[in-house]
């Protein structure tokens, strides 16, 4: 893994009597593509609005290369941000926005000309200087606020839900983008989204949080097929998360039957949360399955049937490449390398006599 580049150490934050984040530790390294990724409210525009400058913690320190920044002001970072809405100046043109950062730090008029020229090209806007920024379409907007952004040479950009006003292959070609952008320039990208499948597709390293608590930090594919817990299951892709009991190690107790799982080294007797990703389940014979069922729906959604199949007393969701009949009684199989076993989260009473 490359050098450690901001780091941030016991961060608290409350807003009135709220608390927001309580002791989040994050270390965010060089050339790293990282993703914050939660559900609306979980705290992660105040981790960005912090990395940038425009909120301080009530305790705990933000470093930046060693150096402690907490208290610095947003434009003595070596940090950018892109925010969600675009905020152009719609009185000044396509240049004016770009240059307008420049100008205040009293760089030469030949200087800016370059500098907006390169990032005009690099968002793919090149020739673009003299257009009205309120005649373009919301991905040229956003560009242009990249391109803003780039201009001063951040080592950290902040990206906070940039694509949220854009709708769906709008979207994913600005992924694509800034994916290549990103490696174009070779520098830190912090972004924000709610959207998992961003996450997956454009990050290095995505950051689960759920109200104020990081849930998991991995690769796309880890926190995708490892989750640790139940929230990241779920939030994640599409999943299957049924109660279980280990009966030993290698084998699980569920929905009224012995199933085998991979290693697990949890004990025995002791309550888990299992995961089966839809896509991971085998529809067979009845008398083959491990429960028997009846199918109950079945969707079509392009590329996969999405298929609901009650058995053993619970809803699966199950998704397959060729159809099935609605009302046929199957069996469904599991592998036991599909099989994810998580720990049940801490319950409140055992969390308060822990902290005790
Ligand atoms: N200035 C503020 N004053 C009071 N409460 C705030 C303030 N800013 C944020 N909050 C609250 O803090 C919580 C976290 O907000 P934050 O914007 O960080 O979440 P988020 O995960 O980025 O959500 P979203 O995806 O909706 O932007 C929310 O409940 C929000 O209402």
């Amino acid at each position: 893994m490359a050098r450690e580049l901001l780091k941030l150490e016991h961060i608290n934050k409350s807003y009135e009597d709220r608390q927001i984040l309580e002791d989040l530790n994050l270390t965010i390294h060089e050339n790293e593509f990282l993703t914050l990724l939660g559900p609306s409210g979980c705290g992660k525009t105040t981790i960005l609005r912090m990395i940038g400058g425009f909120e301080t913690p009530d305790s705990g320190r933000i470093l930046f290369d060693g150096k402690d920044i907490t208290s610095l002001r947003p434009e003595k970072r070596q940090v950018n941000t892109v925010f969600q809405k675009y905020s152009l100046f719609s009185h000044m043109d396509v240049a004016e926005n770009i240059a307008f950062g420049l100008k205040l730090k009293g760089k030469s008029q030949s200087y800016i000309r370059d500098k907006i020229k390169y990032a005009l090209k690099l968002v793919n806007l090149d020739g673009y200087e003299h257009a009205q920024v309120t005649q373009m379409s919301g991905g040229q907007q956003q560009r242009i606020a990249i391109a803003r952004a780039v201009v001063n040479e951040p080592k950290v950009l902040l990206l906070d839900e940039p694509f949220s006003a854009l709708d769906l292959k709008l979207r994913q070609s600005m992924q694509r983008e800034i994916v290549k952008l990103k490696k174009e320039l070779g520098i830190t990208f912090i972004f924000v989204t709610h959207d998992q499948q961003e996450a997956l597709s454009m990050s290095d390293t995505v950051v689960v949080m759920n109200q104020g608590w990081i849930q998991q930090i991995g690769t796309p594919e880890s926190v995708y097929n490892e989750p640790e817990n139940a929230f990241v299951a779920d939030f994640i892709g599409d999943s299957n998360i049924i109660d279980g009991i280990m009966v030993r190690d290698k084998l699980v107790h569920l929905l009224g039957k012995d199933i085998p799982c991979i290693n697990t080294g949890f004990g025995e007797n002791v309550p888990v949360d299992v995961q089966i990703r839809p896509e991971d389940i085998q529809i067979c014979a009845p008398e083959e399955g491990q429960y028997r069922g009846i199918i109950r729906q079945v969707i079509f959604k392009g590329t996969v049937y999405d298929i609901t199949v009650e058995a053993g007393g619970f809803s699966w969701l199950i998704q397959t490449i060729t159809g099935h009949e609605q009302g046929a009684e199957v069996g469904i199989r599991l592998a036991a390398s599909n099989i994810q076993i998580m720990a049940k989260p801490a319950s409140e009473d055992e969390e308060a006599v822990s902290d005790e």
